[in-house]
């Protein structure tokens, strides 16, 4: 069977709240984040930044993937993130605002061969120059696009609203490249904190446009996002029919076949198989 990582459910928090790094080590996410950027203030970006690599080095995430978003290499505190970053053993290191395929190879060679980078998508300059963004991947390591949905919204000033109808478009363009090179697709964040059905609306948009999981910012949001980015019994039962009908010798050999009254061909064996992959990985945390 394939093996898949689950990324259902990315949190994200200031690494200069030790208290939510704390909770962070009991929660049901796939992804905690230990934000250096937006979530901390100027004169909190050393102590954070302290923070992280102590947190990462100190360990007790258990099945978490410790990520780390460090400033932007062109802010003040940007060198002085990767440096610290690269031999701290994090899963990946997030670069906030990449616009253009020279600053991940720039992060690259700040990092050596430390942390895979993943790229926030999130201006106006990186949606127009993804697929050159993307083509960078092989070159420097980098694994997963993460979009933020504010600072797009920001720089298109555009009003998402409910339906979040204006950055569809744009969202698309970001599952297309990411699944061009390969790579991880993460939605953007929900800024409803209290209303859990508006955060689980998000998420099924995310998983019907395509993305592997949300990005969060609060404790609340983790169990929707885990509930929609999971398999559910009868997506599985549905995979589980295709695997074992194309398994029939009857049909050995053959590329499209009829199950429940359905065409099902090769590309949906894979599909299924995928779905199984990930059902498995969530069903072994
Ligand atoms: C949004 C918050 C500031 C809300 O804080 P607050 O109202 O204080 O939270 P609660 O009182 O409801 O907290 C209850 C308990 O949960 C813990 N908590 C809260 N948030 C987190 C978290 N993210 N991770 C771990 N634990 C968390 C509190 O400590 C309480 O615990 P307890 O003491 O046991 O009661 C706050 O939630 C927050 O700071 N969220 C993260 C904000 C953040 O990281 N923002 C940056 C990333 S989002 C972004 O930038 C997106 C992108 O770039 C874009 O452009 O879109
Ligand atoms: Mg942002």
């Amino acid at each position: 069977m394939t093996t898949i990582r689950p990324r259902r459910s990315a949190l994200y928090l200031p690494a200069s709240n030790a208290r939510a790094i704390e909770k962070a080590r009991t929660l049901d996410c796939d992804v905690v984040i230990l934000d250096l950027e937006d979530a901390v203030a100027p004169d909190q970006k050393a102590a954070a930044r302290d923070a992280a690599v102590a947190a990462v080095r100190g360990g007790g995430f258990g099945h978490r993937e410790l990520v780390v978003r460090a400033n932007a290499p062109d802010t003040p505190w940007g060198a002085d993130d990767l440096a610290a970053l690269a031999g701290s053993g994090a899963a990946a290191v997030l670069l906030p605002k990449v616009s253009a395929p020279a600053t991940l190879v720039e992060a690259r060679a700040a990092l050596g061969d430390g942390p895979p980078l993943w790229a926030m998508i999130e201006t106006c300059r990186a949606i127009v120059d993804l697929p050159a963004i993307a083509d960078a991947a092989g070159a420097t390591g980098l694994a997963a696009f993460v979009v933020g949905t504010n600072d797009l919204a920001k720089e298109m000033r555009c009003r998402p609203g409910a339906t979040r109808a204006p950055l569809l478009p744009v969202l698309t363009q970001v599952v297309l490249a990411a699944r061009m090179a390969g790579l991880i697709a993460l939605d953007g964040v929900c800024n409803v904190l209290d209303d859990e059905a508006v955060v689980e609306a998000e998420c099924r948009q995310g998983l019907d446009w395509g993305f592997d999981g949300k990005t969060l910012i609060h404790p609340a949001q983790i169990a929707a996002a885990n509930r929609v980015f999971t398999p559910s019994a009868a997506e599985v039962e549905w995979a589980q029919a295709i695997e074992a009908a194309f398994a029939r010798p009857g049909n050995a050999g053959r590329g499209a076949i009829r199950v429940e009254g359905k065409m099902v061909e090769l590309l949906h064996l894979e599909e299924a198989r995928r779905t199984l992959a990930i059902a498995h990985a969530v069903a072994r945390r």
